[in-house]
């Protein structure tokens, strides 16, 4: 495909996603109807998506529009490229700009236009002065960053064996366990190290908040497992039994095989054992929220959003914290986590917890942003009486 039929087979995909198909469908809906498509035309028109997505405010300015072709041409612009050099009609390239397409141009758009407005006093009230550097990053793709094993291997040790595979990994002063892909980030899965488990995709924010705390030896429960990320994590830094549990099980499908190949164990639990196991040392609840840390990596999920729909997740964090909080034995620890920016979702959802559960003490809270860290993320540890 040439560069413009890859814009142009990109207008398409946006058309279906702002028809209310979600990105990843209306990707897969595209390639299969394009079989002339090789690997690199398929990422080139996936980074073209996602980059409209990161930047869609500011891309309907430039573009003069919110159809699938208006946002791509504000992309071509934003990224400086020459629109006539793309929308040229030949081919499978998109058709040549319309007069009024060629004069709607304007001066560079605000990157408040690229996170709905409801959401700015929340990330401003996090980052304050930082706001227009956040929303900057926003526009951006974030940097991979993978979590070395170290029951597996050093740090410089991952970092060697991936270059063989031809992905350059550089660690990051910032976290003990951390590499940062500088490139070649689409050849990790199928790196020795990865296959291995020497590594595991995790961000650094994500890292930095599971080495701030003070794990207990003993059980720890991760409560909302999910993929098992964290879980993961706990296994190979700590001496501690973990446990993984979710409330949709089929989330941690994975669990297994990734356990396996980071030579750790991790012992499911379903809902009917819960309680039996009780009760753990630390429990970690890693709750589902906004994911506005991780907005430059699902950028759709910004424009998901809605007021409501973080009410109901506020909802869904307590109730998790009440049920959790059960399990954790005196003296015990309730790590609460998400990948959110608000503190609705954060320090209020503590401080609720506090204010309900007389006897349980603070032991300490963090909060990374893209600003500190690479995602945002916020952890929180209470101690059981
Ligand atoms: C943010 S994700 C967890 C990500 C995971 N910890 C990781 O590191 O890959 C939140 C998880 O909470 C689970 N969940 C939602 N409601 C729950 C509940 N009431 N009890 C337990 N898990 C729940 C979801 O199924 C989802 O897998």
């Amino acid at each position: 495909m040439t560069p413009a039929a890859r814009v142009g087979a990109a207008i398409g995909v946006l058309d279906a996603w702002l028809s209310g198909v979600p990105a990843e469908q209306a990707l897969t809906n595209w390639g299969r109807g394009a079989r002339y498509a090789g690997s690199k035309d398929r990422a080139a028109v996936r980074d073209h998506v996602y980059d409209v997505l990161r930047a869609k405010g500011s891309c309907a300015v430039l573009g003069g529009g919110g159809t699938g072709r208006a946002l791509m041409l504000g992309l071509v612009r934003l990224q400086g490229a020459d629109p006539a050099a793309v929308f040229t009609g030949e081919g499978h390239a998109p058709a040549p700009l319309t007069a009024g397409e060629a004069q709607a141009e304007g001066p560079a758009p605000d990157p408040r236009l690229d996170v709905p407005g409801w959401t700015l006093p929340m990330l401003e009230a996090r980052v304050g002065d930082g706001l227009p550097a956040l929303l900057e990053g926003f526009r951006h793709r974030a940097p991979l960053f993978l979590r070395v094993n170290r029951r597996r291997a050093t740090v410089a040790q991952a970092a060697a064996r991936l270059a063989e595979d031809g992905v350059e990994a550089v660690p990051d002063p910032r976290a003990a366990t951390a590499l940062e892909v500088t490139s070649g980030a689409r050849r990790v899965k199928a790196a020795a190290a990865f296959a291995d488990g020497w590594v595991e995709p995790q961000d650094l924010s994500v890292q930095r908040a599971v080495a701030a705390v003070d794990w207990p030896a003993g059980r720890i429960l991760d409560y909302c497992a999910g993929g098992g990320g964290k879980a993961l994590a706990l296994a190979d830094l700590t001496e501690a039994r973990v446990f993984a549990h979710d409330a949709e099980p089929r989330r941690m499908a994975d669990l297994a095989p990734r356990a396996a190949r980071a030579g750790v164990t991790v012992t499911d639990l379903p809902g009917a054992g819960l309680a039996g196991a009780a009760p753990f040392d630390a429990v970690l609840c890693d709750v589902p929220c906004s994911g506005s840390g991780t907005w430059r990596r699902d950028p759709e999920a910004k424009w998901r959003l809605m007021p409501e729909r973080l009410s109901a997740l506020q909802e869904t964090q307590a109730a998790i914290l009440r049920k959790a909080a059960r399990l954790v034995a005196p003296g015990g620890r309730l790590v609460y986590m998400t990948c959110s920016l608000f503190r609705p979702e954060n320090e209020d959802q503590v401080a609720r917890f506090l204010a309900a559960h007389p006897g349980w003490t603070p032991e300490g809270q963090g909060a990374e942003t893209p600003l500190t860290a690479s995602d945002g993320f916020f952890h929180a540890v209470l101690r059981a009486p």
